[in-house]
């Protein structure tokens, strides 16, 4: 027995030597082994994979680029990142199935695969044609009304000014108007201020986090169970949406919700009955929070810098004279201080993490040889491959506060995007708050109707303020979050 033991625990150690030798042979001769990055990054991905799934890597990546890459490529140059994005147009990186709620339903984002994609991309793109988006300004402004409702009845209670959560109360109203516009109803989130979902959903995208750095987390008995029972909430406003739209009997309505339901009627086998459900989610996610928290980034720089606001304030007062003038998609759209405040405000804040792609032939990248083939082991829903790509990330962060680019890079500045400031006119070939390419925002158009029209409705009709001493911290997992949990601004009719 003894003896048995003994060869036991010798094989292991030898495959444990084993392992180690490769991974030190690997760093210093593989093929990325040239590339600069952490040192510890050679060895491991564990670092990194804690900061993702506490949602802190946002914050620490970015003073990283100063000296370092790691053993995922970051690429923080604008120019390589149109590269990956639009010119070479890389496909997205296998890991993002890992973040799938089922393996085998993939939605629009997290789709890997390129002719699927560009199927499911064929078939939602008709809600969002621009003359389908113009068609839902009215459901939009209802939601808006309720929401200065809610502005109205905070400032009759206080003395000088109402002291609104911005962060909480625009997450609601994003979330109203995603379902009023396309999912069949809106859920009035903005009156009842009730954060349940808003807090499901963050607990569900926190998960997600970990089990893509995790995934053989599913193996673990009650996983299914325990998702379920964390997202319940949304789950429940999911099925509701889909029975009140089965259960209509009135005209034909071709709205998202619509179309999504249509594909699956027409294909169920490429489109079964969850993937309507994970398509409504991803919806839901990617079409609200990201929304209020534009809307929340432009507040909180408009409020810390009062000559800015004042700018804005005079341009909305010049467009519409008349207080209870209609505040309208085409009225808002020329509005160029307006586009310039939302440009700045994104990026300084809005900078995405998710588009990770990979190298299908050796290519050259920030100036280094980045090989197509790196035997690596990654993990796929669960799976261990050997794969053969080299994962990049385009880091718009780095590439949107790059000084070698912008003047006085982390200074909020909207007349950079108006002509030449110090010497360079902005290039939005270098914003990447929306990506671009063909994986780029599907709902961008949507975005900047409501943000502008969100935005032109609150400054023509209230005086907003700081409320000093607030941590502007934020932590991302797929969307940014504040870590105070709020974000206040003060709120006060204007005269
Ligand atoms: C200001 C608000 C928004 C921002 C900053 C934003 C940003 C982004 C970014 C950066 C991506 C690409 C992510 C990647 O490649 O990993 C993306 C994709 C996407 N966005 Fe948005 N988005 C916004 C609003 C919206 C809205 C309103 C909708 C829907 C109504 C939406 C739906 C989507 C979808 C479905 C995708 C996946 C597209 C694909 O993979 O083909 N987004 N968004």
């Amino acid at each position: 027995m003894e003896t048995y033991l003994t060869i036991l625990l010798g094989l292991a150690l030898a495959e444990f030597m084993r392992r180690c030798c490769y991974v030190v042979l690997h760093a210093f001769t593989g093929p990325l082994s040239k590339v600069p990055g952490p040192f510890l990054a050679k060895f491991t991905k564990i670092p990194w994979a804690m900061e993702l799934v506490k949602g802190t890597h946002f914050n620490t990546v970015g003073p990283m680029f100063e000296k370092y890459d790691s053993d995922i490529i970051r690429i923080s140059d604008c120019t390589s990142i149109q590269k990956i994005i639009i010119t070479d147009d890389l496909p997205k990186d296998p890991m993002f199935a890992n973040f799938r709620a089922y393996p085998e339903i993939p939605t629009l984002f997290l789709e890997v695969d390129k002719a699927s994609h560009k199927h499911t991309k064929k078939l939602l793109s008709n809600g969002f044609s621009p003359g389908y988006l113009n068609q839902l300004e009215p459901l939009m402004q209802g939601c808006i009304d309720k929401f200065e409702k809610v502005l109205d009845s905070a400032c009759a209670k206080g003395d000088d000014f109402a002291v609104i959560d911005m962060a909480n109360t625009l997450s609601a109203l994003t979330f109203d108007v995603m379902c009023a516009t396309s999912l069949g109803g809106s859920f009035d989130l903005v009156t009842s201020n009730d954060l349940t979902l808003k807090k499901c959903l963050a607990r569900a995208l926190k998960f997600a986090s970990l089990q893509s750095q995790v995934p053989w987390i599913r193996l673990l008995p009650g996983f299914r169970t325990g998702f379920n029972y964390l997202t319940a909430e949304i789950n429940n406003v999911v099925e509701e949406i889909i029975t009140r739209r089965r259960a209509d009997t009135g005209p034909a309505q071709k709205d998202l919700l619509q179309i999504i339901l249509d594909a699956n009627v027409a294909d169920p086998i490429f489109f079964p009955e969850q993937r309507v459900r994970e398509e409504i989610k991803l919806f839901i996610v990617a079409g609200s929070d990201t929304t209020s928290m534009t809307v929340t980034q432009c507040l909180l720089q408009l409020v810390n810098n009062p000559r800015t606001l004042k700018c804005l304030v005079e341009e909305i007062d010049r467009a519409f004279p008349f207080k209870n003038e209609d505040i309208t998609f085409a009225k808002t759209q020329d509005l160029q201080y307006m586009n310039a405040v939302i440009y700045e405000a994104m990026r300084l804040g809005m900078h995405p993490a998710t588009m990770m792609r990979y190298t299908e032939n050796p290519t050259v990248l920030s100036g280094y040889q980045i090989p197509a083939k790196v035997n690596k082991e990654i993990s796929i829903c669960g799976n261990t491959l050997t794969s053969t790509q080299t994962t990049v990330q385009p880091w718009a962060g780095a590439a949107m506060t790059d000084p070698k680019i912008w003047p006085d890079a982390k200074m909020f500045v909207p007349e950079r995007w108006l002509g030449e400031y110090k010497g360079v006119v902005a290039d939005k070939k270098d914003f990447f708050s929306f990506s671009a390419g063909r994986r780029g925002c599907i709902g961008q158009q949507f975005a900047w109707k409501e943000v502008r029209i969100i935005m032109g409705r609150l400054l023509r009709r209230y005086e907003i303020s700081l409320i000093a001493g607030q941590s502007h911290e934020r932590r991302s997992h797929t969307t940014a979050w504040f870590v105070q949990g709020f974000y206040k601004v003060g709120v006060k009719p204007r005269m």
